[in-house]
This record gives C-alpha cells, structure tokens and sequence, in this order.
C-alpha cells in the first residue's frame, strides 16, 4: 500500500509502448498501485486490447484507451506515468493538470518550448521529470560531477566524452541521460563549456573546452553510457549499462510512490529528489 489511504491509481501514458509495458506489468505486482489507466493514440494499433495482455501479462481488466479515464468518487491517490513521444505530452500534461494529478514524466527529446511547458504545469501540480529513473544512472551521475570536480584541473588537461549505446528503434539522439551527463560535468568545469555532437572531417585538435557526445545505435540495447575521463597518460572510464528495462520502470513507480507518501505539493522534482542524492 502506497500509505493509509489505500493503493494508487495508476494511470500509463504510452501504455503500449516498450516501457508502457514494463510500468504497467510492473505496477499490476505492486500492492501500492492499482491500474486504471493505459493510455496510447487514437490510431494505434493495441487500442482496446487489455493492456496486461499487452504488456505479456495476466489481464489487468484495464482496456488501452485514448481517452483518460475518470476516477468519479474515487478519493485516494492517483499517478500518471508517462513513457511517450514529445508531441505526446501537452495532452498529458493537460489531463494531470486538470485533475490534479501527480505527474512523472520520462519521455526524453523534449523541445524548450516542451520543457517550459512542464515547468508551468508544476506550478500547480507535483512533477517528477528525470531523463533516466534507473537508481544505477542517477548514482553515475553523482560519481562523473565528483571525478570531474577532482580532475578539471589536472596537469596537461582533461577530456570528457560521452558514449551512449540504444536500441536501433531510438528516436532522439543523443540520449536525454547523455545531455544530463554532460550539463552535470558542465557544471563543475565551468561556463566556457561547448558542447561537440560526433566528429567528421578535419576537426582540428580537440580543443580543452568541449564535451564529446556520440550516440550508438545497435540491436535491442536498453541503454548503456560510458563517460571517458582522458588525461595525458591514463583514463577513466565509467560505464552505466541496463540489462533490461525494469531499472527504469521500477525507477519511476517509485517516483510515483515517492510523490505520493512524501504528499509532494506543486513542484518539479528530479531522481536526485526521489533517491535523496538532491545537493539541496
Ligand atoms: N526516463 C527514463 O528512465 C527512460 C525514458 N525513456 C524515454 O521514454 C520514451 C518512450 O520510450 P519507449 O517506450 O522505448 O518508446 P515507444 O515508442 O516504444 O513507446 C511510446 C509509446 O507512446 C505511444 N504514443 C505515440 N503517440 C502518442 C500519443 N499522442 N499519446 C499517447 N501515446 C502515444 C507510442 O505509440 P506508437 O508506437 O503507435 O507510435 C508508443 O506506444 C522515449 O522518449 C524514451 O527516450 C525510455 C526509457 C527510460
Ligand atoms: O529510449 C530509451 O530506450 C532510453 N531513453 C532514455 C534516454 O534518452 O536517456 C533513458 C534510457 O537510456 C533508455
């Protein structure tokens, strides 16, 4: 049970998708939830289907929908988690809005306009927003701000580049959690920071100031990142790899949770916030 006011109703949106389908196959084993919801677009092809049936699971009872569900008299708490398109968002944002819903939001890609929008919706509801709810990343993160803040400054100069590595179906490029890894490392080397997206050509040197990325594209990768410290001499490398999809899943029920007992009021939240790694 999420807390004394009984288990939370669930809501997916982009339930039939790759990661719809873990939250919702793993939100149906968790006394703390209670599915209700499994949203996806009018033209997609599980509409009316059974979402745990979809997800490969037992039936949830819950049938895929492009239209919100309404929780009537209902009084407990309720969540949407969402794991969509960028397009898809306003609509979501839109609903969690309008019925006050806690929000956590994954789909990465977001657009400035996007990413404003989101912080506008969290001046009146609870938001978490986090490219990546995978415990193991957000750990990763913290490790790459502490080795850059030991290491900018070392004699003949440090190399920051980041490698990440999906499955060939990945639509934005480079990833949101490679963007986070490189704004955190920014962070500690400081403003003057650019940011290089793969190299071709007659590149010159490498100049002191750029973060490397280069995103990969193989096979069914769930997502991998390695964030290389070059030095003159040696090298650092730290690599981050998930063997499924549950860590991200599992990550944001969690957040879900996390909103939900820690009875957050209208706010923009991290997985730094939920995993207690927040600097504040
Ligand atoms: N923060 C994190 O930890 C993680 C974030 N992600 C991000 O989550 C997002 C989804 O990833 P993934 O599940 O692999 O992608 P998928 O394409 O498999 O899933 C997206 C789902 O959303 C559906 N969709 C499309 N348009 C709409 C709409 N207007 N309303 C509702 N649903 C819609 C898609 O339908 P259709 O297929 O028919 O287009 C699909 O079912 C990506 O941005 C990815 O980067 C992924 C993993 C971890
Ligand atoms: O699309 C994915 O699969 C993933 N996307 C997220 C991202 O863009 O960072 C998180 C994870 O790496 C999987």
């Amino acid at each position: 049970m999420a807390d004394s006011t009984g288990p939370i109703s669930l809501t997916v949106h982009g339930a039939a998708g790759r990661m719809g389908r873990r939250v919702v196959a793993l939100g149906m084993t968790d006394s703390s939830f209670h599915l209700v919801g499994a949203i996806d677009h009018a033209q997609s092809d599980h509409l009316g289907k059974d979402a745990g049936s979809v997800a490969g699971e037992a039936p949830s009872g819950v049938e895929i929908s492009s239209t919100w569900p309404t929780l009537g008299d209902q009084t407990g708490p309720q969540a949407v988690v969402d794991f969509s398109l960028p397009e898809a968002l306003d609509d979501c944002l839109a609903h969690c809005v309008k019925v006050g819903s806690p929000l956590v939001v994954a789909t990465t890609g977001l657009t400035d306009e996007q990413k404003q929008r989101l912080s506008d919706a969290a001046a009146s509801i609870p938001i978490v927003w986090a490219p990546s709810m995978s415990l193991a990343v957000n750990l990763s993160m913290k490790i790459a701000e502490q080795i850059t803040a030991a290491l900018k400054d070392v004699s003949g100069g440090l190399d920051v580049e980041i490698l990440e590595r999906h499955h060939r179906f990945k639509a934005d490029a480079p990833s949101g959690t490679a963007l986070k890894f490189g704004e955190l490392i920014a962070g500690q080397l400081g403003e003057s920071t650019t940011h290089v997206h793969g190299r071709e050509g007659h590149t010159g040197a490498r100049t002191r100031e750029e973060i490397g990325y280069h995103a990969i594209r193989v096979g069914d990768n769930p997502g991998e990142h390695t964030i290389v410290f070059g030095m003159l001499g040696e090298k650092i490398e730290l690599n981050v790899a998930a063997s499924n999809r549950d860590c991200y899943a599992s990550g944001a029920l969690a957040a879900a949770k996390w909103l939900i007992q820690e009875n957050k009021g209208p706010g923009l939240y991290s997985m730094f916030d939920v995993l207690g790694m927040s600097d504040n």
